[in-house]
């Protein structure tokens, strides 16, 4: 046993309730709000939007989901002077590394705003470009981070495993929901109900962990 690893452990940080009231759901991503209003609805939190408030998008200059969350969370909460709500997420391929990874939404971007079909189509050439052997495994990543008006932020991890279809299938959801299909699945995420990808999806995931800390 490697007694270092035990020293090593972080101290508990005890975990603040979230009250019932206003939150701003800190993300300009219409499907995400519209997925974390749906996760909401049963704890007598009512969300707003930050678009709705007038809060601009952030810059997202963090390298990982965690950083990114937060900035997005502490940027709303700051302009807002409520406790914000925001998600960072992404695809990661096995295959390629990873990526697209934190990047997953830049991959979609032209100067015409985001183009997904685009995008889709540029992972599954990455991926075609590695050969039959490299496999389709994939996951989807969610850290959804809550700030106070006072800065105390904390950050809930999710994930959800499955593999990549070409070509894409479906009309639900948004993003790369067309091509990703969970483990134990046959449908992609653009082909289920919002319901049943609330079940088992990375952001559902990472929601969990988040009403067991802040609202259990
Ligand atoms: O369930 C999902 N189903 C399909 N695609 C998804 C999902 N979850 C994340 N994704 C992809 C698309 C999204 O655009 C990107 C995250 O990028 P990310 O910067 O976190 O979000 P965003 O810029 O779209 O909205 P915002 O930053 O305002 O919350 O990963
Ligand atoms: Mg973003």
């Amino acid at each position: 046993m490697n007694i270092d690893l035990v020293d090593d452990e972080p101290t508990p940080v005890p975990h603040r309730k979230l009250q019932p009231g206003k939150l701003v759901i800190a993300s300009h991503n219409e499907g995400k709000v519209r997925e974390i209003r749906a996760l909401l609805e049963p704890y007598g939190i009512e969300p707003v939007s930050a678009a709705s408030l007038g809060i601009p998008e952030p810059e997202e200059t963090g390298t990982t989901f965690v950083a990114n969350a937060e900035l997005k969370a502490r940027f709303s909460a700051d302009l807002s002077g409520m406790v914000a709500l925001a998600d960072d997420s992404g695809l990661c391929v096995d295959a390629l590394g990873g990526d697209p990874g934190v990047y997953t939404a830049n991959w979609a971007e032209t100067p015409n705003g985001r183009d997904w079909q685009l995008a889709m189509r540029k992972v599954e050439d990455a991926l075609a470009a590695k050969g039959p052997e490299a496999g389709r495994d994939a996951h989807f990543v969610c850290v959804l981070s809550l700030c106070w008006p006072d800065g105390h932020v904390e950050s809930f991890e999710g994930r959800v495993d499955g593999t990549l279809t070409w070509p894409p299938r479906g009309a639900v959801g948004f993003g790369y929901d067309p091509v990703f299909v969970a483990n134990g699945m046959e449908q992609t995420f653009a082909e289920i109900d919002p319901a049943e990808k609330h079940a088992i999806s990375h952001r559902a995931d990472a929601f969990g962990k988040l009403v067991a800390a802040v609202l259990g």
